[in-house]
């Protein structure tokens, strides 16, 4: 054996000698959670190389229903964002205007809500990201619009509508995220009258089921906290999709505050145009 192989196997067996002792001492736990904070570290050392800010937020995506095309998103934001988009929203909430034949006003007939732009910070870009990436690449012609924050108090609602605009014939709302910011509230959830109800009661735990329809056709989003609905607003040969219809159905009490991604896509033209 040579000098250095020897030294190395000095080394080796002094080092595992602690090893067994710091095992004897502090039990297989302690072994466990300093290698999975060492791996952490070689995670975050490996993600600075990659990238300067990766996104760890973990989130679950379930497909609600394939035509249209909806999501339905658990935590899609962690509450230190949601706490973060509404600290810095607020003062800039006005209340919520309507497009009716390009003309913009408020109209409490129809929408009774405060609505703000989202100033755009380092967070706001962090959650940009996330969405544009769940949403695929699609080429530099579809960008997503600010972000809008939406306020709706006891009496509060949107009534039905298409994200989409029927007016316009170049370029027109691709995508949404429909995300729950606040949910104290009763009543306020986002009605879809077209989409069909699923057949799985597991759905029960986000939509309502039973009485809690309350009437209404088709399926309502019960608002949670961190949760999102995800659709598409547009049929893949440009026209725009009539299954997506949807409202946010009255607040009886309490607050509900969401935040809206929407994406535009410039490259869409009016079919038969
Ligand atoms: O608040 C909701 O549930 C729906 C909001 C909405 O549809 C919109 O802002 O376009
Ligand atoms: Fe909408």
């Amino acid at each position: 054996m040579s000098l250095s192989t020897t030294m190395f196997s000095r080394k080796y067996y002094a080092a595992a000698a602690v090893g067994i002792a710091i095992f004897a001492i502090f039990g297989s736990q302690t072994i466990s959670n300093t290698v999975s904070i060492v791996t952490q570290g070689l995670q975050r050392w490996a993600g600075t190389i990659t990238s300067p800010h990766p996104d760890t937020h973990a989130y679950q995506v379930q497909f609600f229903s394939r035509d249209p095309l909806v999501l339905y998103i658990d935590s899609f934001l962690s509450s230190d964002e949601i706490a973060h988009v509404l600290k810095i929203s607020e003062g800039h909430y006005e209340p919520s205007s309507v497009y009716n034949n390009n003309d913009i006003s408020i109209n409490l007939q129809a929408r009774v809500s405060e609505s703000a732009i989202v100033p755009r910070d380092q967070v706001v870009r962090r959650i940009e990201k996330r969405a544009a990436k769940l949403m695929g690449w699609r080429g530099n012609h579809t960008r997503l619009q600010p972000l809008k924050v939406q306020r709706y108090g006891p009496g509060g609602f949107y009534t039905f509508h298409y994200d989409w605009d029927a007016l316009v014939e170049d370029g027109n709302r691709a995508t949404t995220f429909m995300i729950y910011l606040v949910a104290d509230c009763t009543g306020g959830g986002t009605n879809f009258p077209r989409l069909a109800v699923p057949e799985d009661a597991r759905w029960c735990g986000v939509i309502e089921c039973g009485e809690g329809r309350d009437g209404y056709e088709g399926v309502t989003f019960r608002p949670v906290a961190g949760s999102a609905v995800y659709w598409e607003n547009i049929h893949p040969n440009g026209t725009l999709h009539l299954g997506v219809r949807h409202a946010s159905l009255p607040v009886r009490e309490g607050v509900k505050v969401g935040l809206n991604i929407w994406s535009w896509d410039d490259a869409w033209r009016k079919p038969g145009v």
